[in-house]
């Protein structure tokens, strides 16, 4: 089949172009490294479009310009997508080997194109720059946040595993070949395909690329929709899921399972006192208050205004009451500075451990909410356990809807 270089590029420089103004128009999403990322990505195409264009209009340029010229937008466009994709994973950027990779490869590109001119040396050079970038990329997929089946990531690996091999290819019929090619733009089947395959890749990376992105949103949306925006802690939907599943895991290890009903006393008289913004921010110091008395693996969770719930594994009856009294005494003598006052603020506590073998969440929480309101009744500032006397205590409308 006939096949001319220039054309080649010249559809490898069209197909870069307009994937960059598609990626660049249509990132959407808030502002942060994601899309900031696809940004890079956009910007990165643009300008490896640039190299495909002076590779088309080689007859009208100096051969020293097209050397130096195509490889610096080449090895540039390199290093801007490993950057992005780095970025986009949230592992260290590594931007200082990413520009040493681009530095070093086009000197040496440019040594063996221009001050002594060696083609195979040159494709050698260059190939190997490209390749460590490669070597970026896939550290980046291998160790990035991203879910263990992601298809994105194996999409974007098997890309990397197939970009090396067809550099390896080359450089291999360039040193092994009886006749190799002595310049990209002379007519040969290495050139054809070479120029074929790698431009066909910009295509292919955007759509990992992109494949990528949704996944990253997807788990941002996933841990936006389960944090507390005030405080920061989980909220009703994430504590739901934990207790269910610790409660689960508990019930499967036959280990128990304690479960504390926070509420902060007479709230509406701090509001009234500081305003709701002083109110916010005494919620705050008291989740801090509260996450400093707890043990690692314990979690806490706000579920309404000023309540809050705590589950603590491997905690019976006994020592759920040990730590929801540490708490009640941290907060009780615990000031809170709010606005240049001091506040002295205390909690009621209901606590509350599964039975053996329980896994009915809502009956647990139900029983830790029935102590708090016992403690609430008995005058405030205390901790309470559930009533043996009355085990299916009445439902609350907060537990009802945890
Ligand atoms: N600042 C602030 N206040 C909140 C928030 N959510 C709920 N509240 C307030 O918390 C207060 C809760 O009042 P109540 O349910 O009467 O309870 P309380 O005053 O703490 O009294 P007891 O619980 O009976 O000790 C109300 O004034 C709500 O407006 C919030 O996100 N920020």
């Amino acid at each position: 089949m006939p096949m001319h270089i220039e054309t080649l590029s010249l559809i490898a420089a069209i197909q870069s172009l307009a994937l960059a103004a598609m990626l660049w128009v249509g990132t959407q999403g808030s502002p942060g490294p994601a899309r900031t990322s696809l940004k890079l990505r956009a910007a990165a195409l643009a300008v490896e479009s640039g190299g495909w264009w002076m590779l088309a209009m080689q007859a009208w340029m100096h051969p020293a310009q097209l050397v130096l010229g195509g490889n610096a937008l080449n090895l540039l466009a390199q290093g801007m997508s490993v950057i992005a994709l780095r970025m986009l994973l949230g592992v260290p950027l590594y931007w200082r080997a990413a520009l040493a990779i681009g530095v070093v490869g086009w000197l040496g590109v440019g040594w063996f194109g221009v001050v002594q001119e060696d083609y195979r040396l040159r494709v050698l050079w260059g190939s190997i720059a490209i390749l460590a970038d490669i070597g970026l990329r896939m550290h980046a997929l291998l160790n990035g946040e991203v879910r263990r089946r992601s298809r994105a990531r194996l999409v974007l690996l098997a890309l990397c595993v197939l970009s090396a091999l067809l550099l390896a290819w080359r450089c291999g019929r360039l040193w092994f070949d009886l006749n190799p090619p002595t310049g990209i733009v002379q007519p040969d089947t290495v050139n054809y395909l070479y120029v074929l395959l790698s431009g066909m890749q910009p295509l292919f990376l955007s759509i990992g690329f992109l494949l990528l992105y949704s996944e990253v949103l997807q788990r941002e949306m996933h841990l936006l929709a389960r944090v507390d925006p005030l405080t920061g802690v989980k909220n009703r939907l994430a504590l739901s899921e934990a207790a269910t599943q610790m409660l689960a895991h508990a019930a499967r290890m036959g280990r128990p399972l304690g479960v504390l009903m926070i509420d902060a006393d007479h709230f509406k008289s701090v509001n009234d006192r500081f305003g709701h913004g002083g109110g916010d921010k005494v919620l705050l110091a008291l989740v801090e208050s509260i996450r400093r008395t707890l043990r690692a693996g314990n979690v806490i969770g706000r579920i309404g205004g000023e309540e809050f719930v705590v589950l603590a594994p491997d905690s019976s009856q006994e020592q759920v009451m040990v730590l929801a009294e540490r708490i009640r005494a941290t907060v009780e003598t615990t000031p809170l500075a709010i606005d240049g006052h001091m506040l002295q603020l205390t909690v009621s506590i209901g606590a509350a451990a599964a039975l053996p073998g329980e896994r009915d969440v809502t009956g647990l929480l139900r029983r830790a909410d029935a102590a708090l309101y016992a403690a609430k009744r008995a005058g405030r500032n205390r901790v309470m356990a559930p009533d043996p006397q009355r085990p299916e205590p009445l439902p609350s409308s907060v537990v009802a809807s945890l």
